[in-house]
């Protein structure tokens, strides 16, 4: 039987070089996650307790949680903080978040594929409540080596592992986040982009204030170019994670991931990891990028504190920029 034709993966307006990819004891990729450089690890075993995860078994062994589930119009999941809601009027949010059990999710899983009206995205942290047999999984995960790496590289606490079960085609659209990321991927195959913190000027992040802060404004797959020019000169990085690989996504480094259209349902757990306390961070110059966006995310928030109304912030930044008083 003739193989089912496979759309080329999207063709992005930036140059895109391949993520490293290399065995997890090979001593250039610790250097690289040393470097907060990304890197595609293979051979960790990391989540390999879990590679036989799939819908039918994590329906029988996590019946009794109750999940969080997004369900968006279309393949996108912008992510948005619904406590800044409030002190935006006229937002809207981009994806209805529900509760429901697995069995259910699932249920609603084969309604979409069928219907292609719209599309779910399964996003838990893993925790207590789950049955024996994924604990037993979970527990089972190579913890030695990646304590090690959160010891070696001064990392602070595991602040959670997201369990993230995503229809084929879904897109988690270019952010960034405040945590050290060991991505595993445990079914399916997603495609990642990724750029460096001191891209920023290129992916025009909404205000700290907005809902959906840390997140860019630019659709990378369909950007408009007339209001965001500077897309043109994005360089970004490339990795196609399969089942085992796990990729380290430094804190503060822009990622969109996407679920490969014709690559069936993906299963993945992050390993996110807080800053230790940052009052130990020395400053060190030159400075960083990812120090500027942590210095310039204080300085915002600063503003916007004294200012009291965020519309007033924009203006003010830009005239103790500019120098000007508009
Ligand atoms: C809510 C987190 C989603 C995830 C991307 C993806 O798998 O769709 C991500 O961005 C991360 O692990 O940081
Ligand atoms: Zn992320």
């Amino acid at each position: 039987m003739a193989a089912e034709a496979v759309d080329p993966p999207h063709r992005y307006k930036f140059p895109l070089s391949k993520v490293p990819r290399l065995p997890y004891d090979d001593p250039q990729a610790q250097r690289l996650i040393s470097a907060q450089q990304p890197v595609v690890l293979t051979g960790s075993g990391l989540v390999d307790s879990a590679l036989h995860w799939n819908l039918d078994y994590l329906s029988d062994n996590m019946a009794n949680t109750q999940f969080t589930v997004y369900q968006s119009d279309n393949y996108y999941f912008k992510y948005y903080e619904a406590r800044k809601i409030p002190q935006q009027k006229d937002f809207v949010s981009p994806t209805i978040q529900m509760q429901m059990s697995f069995p259910e999710f699932v249920e609603k899983l084969k309604e979409a594929q069928c219907s292609k009206k719209h599309w779910l995205y399964l996003q838990q942290p893993l925790t207590e409540g789950v049955g024996d047999k994924i604990v037993q999984d979970f527990v089972s995960f190579n913890w030695r080596w990646i304590s090690k790496q959160q010891k070696e590289n001064n990392w602070g606490p595991l602040s959670s592992n997201l369990l993230l079960v995503g229809m084929a085609g879904n897109i988690t659209p270019v952010h960034y986040d405040e945590q050290q990321n060991f991505f595993a991927q445990l079914r399916g195959v997603k495609r990642c982009l990724l750029f460096a913190p001191d891209q920023f000027k290129s992916l025009y992040p909404f205000p700290v204030y907005h809902p959906h802060d840390r997140q860019s404004q630019v659709n990378l797959e369909n950007p408009n170019l007339e209001k965001f020019p500077k897309v043109l000169e994005l360089k970004g990085f490339e990795a196609t994670l399969h089942p085992g690989d796990v990729l380290y996504i430094p804190i503060y480094w822009w990622h969109q991931i996407e679920s490969l259209p014709q690559k069936g349902v993906t299963i993945s757990i992050n390993f996110w990891y807080k800053v230790r306390n940052s009052c130990q961070q020395t400053v060190t110059y030159p400075l960083a990028a990812s120090q500027k966006i942590a210095i310039m995310r204080n300085i915002e928030k600063m503003v916007t504190d004294a200012l009291g109304d965020i519309n007033e912030v924009a203006p003010f930044m830009r005239t103790m920029v500019l120098g000007r008083v508009d």
